[in-house]
């Protein structure tokens, strides 16, 4: 059903909560899970959740002019049905995503005090911290989180760099900036594959393009059978990377309204449509969604980052998709992060006020 930005209520203020290792800290070992966490509806049923092979796709292959069409036509294939797919062969080793995961887990390993010098500002969105949280209602996520703006330059707020892993700043650095080459190929490839000139993804993302980064840990919970490390959603970008847990599995996504398991895949990243590259795309790509589950014994990190248009950038389908026979599904949007937020909290996704 569309719907109007101007339902969704505008949170003026925004209510403290504890991070989830703070919160485990507290309870010395004390099983309860605090009421705000628990699903009462929609639980994490996962009796009949199944393991399937998300399509894999090789990097170093996608663009080659003799193996383009089979290639192109898997891609395709992976972001109109999935919306995700394996990448390998992307250029960075295993043991430089092993690195990517070391420094993850040792920042969230640290001592609350230490991480609370990165502590995320009311209302603002980078930092150490977790949910914001806008309604008493809110059902939490149990996850803790760091997240920080990478590109442009100009949106980094240094100061919430943690400087502890020592190698934290310098291997970020050299993390976003590979996948900044990743995140070229894959829009030019998705350019290719709708037979479009092949930068009008890229230039969506502009020169200025935004690349954010979150940190996330999953600490282990008893009650997984309620809940949920993140609540279902999609993601408010034109392209998600993440890189998974090497041991630990919770990711799952839902395809013809039935949740599947995505399989770790060490060496790879996980890259997904976002809800904007489903409305430039005029709905061809979709945009998926998806959940995490908690694990009763082990932690599990990952690391996202999320591919948005640069500021004010105005994203609309592509004209080129729209004809008698495929009329414009979605409306213009502009700066789509900012209500995203408020959106998810409530449980509900913001691609539908932009449908026509
Ligand atoms: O932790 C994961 O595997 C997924 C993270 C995710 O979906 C997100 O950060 O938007
Ligand atoms: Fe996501």
């Amino acid at each position: 059903m569309a719907e109007s930005s101007s339902t969704i209520a505008k949170p003026k203020i925004e209510l403290g909560s504890k991070t989830v290792q703070e919160l485990l800290l507290l309870a010395k070992g004390e099983q309860q899970v605090p009421e705000k966490y628990i699903h009462k509806v929609g639980a994490p049923d996962d009796s009949s959740v199944q393991l399937k092979d998300i399509p894999v796709i090789d990097l170093d292959l996608l663009l080659t002019p003799s193996s383009t069409t089979q290639q192109l036509e898997n891609f395709r294939t992976a972001l109109t049905t999935w919306g995700c797919f394996q990448v390998i062969n992307h250029g960075m080793t295993p043991e430089f995503l092993d690195e990517v995961r070391e420094m993850t887990k040792q920042f969230f390993a640290l001592p609350l005090e230490e991480k609370q010098k990165y502590l995320r500002e009311v209302n603002d969105i980078q930092g150490y911290g977790n949910d914001k949280v806008i309604s008493q209602q809110q059902t939490l996520d149990w996850t803790d989180r760091l997240y920080l703006s990478v590109y442009p330059q100009e949106a980094r707020k240094l100061k919430l760099w943690p400087q502890n892993p020592q190698s934290l700043r310098g291997t970020l650095e050299q993390y976003s900036r590979k996948l900044q080459v990743v995140t070229k190929t894959v829009l030019v490839a998705m350019a290719r594959s709708l037979n479009l000139d092949d930068n009008c993804f890229w230039e969506q993302y502009g020169e200025k393009g935004k690349m954010d980064v979150r940190f996330n840990l999953y600490p282990p919970c008893s009650r997984p059978d309620v809940v949920l490390g993140l609540k279902p959603h999609a993601d408010g970008t034109i392209i998600t990377l993440l890189l998974q847990d090497k041991q630990v599995e919770g990711l799952q996504f839902l395809k013809d309204d039935q949740w599947f398991r995505a399989p770790i895949v060490p060496g790879a990243l996980l890259i997904n449509v976002g809800d904007l590259a489903e409305i430039l795309s005029n709905g061809i790509f979709k945009s998926p969604v998806h959940r995490v589950l908690t694990n009763p014994e082990k932690e599990r990190i990952s690391l996202a980052a999320f591919c948005l248009p640069e500021l004010d950038k105005e994203t609309e389908p592509f004209e080129s998709l729209v004809n008698e026979s495929t009329p414009k599904l979605y409306k213009k949007v502009k700066n789509y992060d900012r209500t995203f937020f408020d959106y998810y909290q409530q449980g509900r996704r913001p691609i539908e006020a932009s449908k026509i």
